[in-house]
């Protein structure tokens, strides 16, 4: 573990080079340049200099299938996207890769109220409810020099280990966003990086992620409770 509160921790060996290769590859013809929300709307900027592809599950149900239900079996959250008459748990996997000098800026993953009540009105946001609730992101490379993940507000930096997972919680027990999440990614000084975000969302984890009986509770005093099936 990172961090308690708030609550980040590394996983190690979560895809396989299989899984990995068949991901770039499929990434490979999708990637455009990364934007950035701003006022509502995405931006292109050079706070974020990868290229990112979303990958759909249908794309390739083989290999996004069993990578979606091990997010769920780490992590003890819903990892399902949208499905018609269910409740939507997490967006779609995302790729991003990053040459020489590339780099992301520091930001939340979290979307906040103003971005979530403009985009309700363009988009099919509002059936995604609640916000992002917590990040897992797949480092698909080692990088040899730079790239590292830094979470300044914790002291954090992170090197790309490939097959590692990052796990935070961008809200507290509370249900309050975490003003502590901000992070970023260094740039890039020597070879290149590609990484994986899967973004799960609080809708579809109302049941699975409990509420801290106190304003001030931690991921540990819930944890015991984070289990599958338990309501
Ligand atoms: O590439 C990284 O290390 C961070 C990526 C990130 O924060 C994101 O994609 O939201
Ligand atoms: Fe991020």
């Amino acid at each position: 573990m990172i961090s308690i509160s708030p609550y980040v921790t590394l996983f190690y060996d979560v895809i396989t080079d299989q899984e990995i290769e068949a991901l770039k590859a499929a990434a490979q013809n999708k990637l455009q340049r990364g934007t950035i929300v701003s006022s509502g709307t995405l931006h292109i900027h050079n706070y974020r200099t990868s290229h990112v592809a979303l990958f759909q599950n249908w794309d390739s149900p083989e290999i996004m299938g069993p990578l979606t239900l091990r997010v769920a079996a780490i992590t003890n959250l819903n990892t399902e996207t949208y499905v018609p008459g269910s409740a939507f748990s997490a967006e779609q996997f995302q790729v991003a890769s990053y040459g020489t000098g590339g780099q992301y800026g520091l930001h939340y993953d979290f979307l906040g109220k103003e971005v979530l009540h403009e985009r309700m009105r363009t988009e099919a946001f509002s059936m995604f409810g609640g916000d992002r609730l917590a990040t897992f992101l797949i480092y698909l490379t080692d990088v040899e020099r730079g790239g590292s993940t830094v979470f300044p507000k914790l002291d954090v930096a992170l090197s790309p280990v490939k097959k590692m997972a990052v796990f935070w919680y961008n809200a507290k027990p509370s249900g309050e966003l975490d003003q502590l999440t901000v992070h970023g990614g260094c740039p890039i000084v020597v070879g290149n990086k590609w990484v994986s975000n899967k973004w799960m969302w609080n809708y579809g984890n109302t049941f699975t992620r409990r509420c801290g009986l106190t304003p001030k509770a931690t991921q540990l005093d819930i944890e015991p409770y984070m289990r599958k099936g338990w309501v």
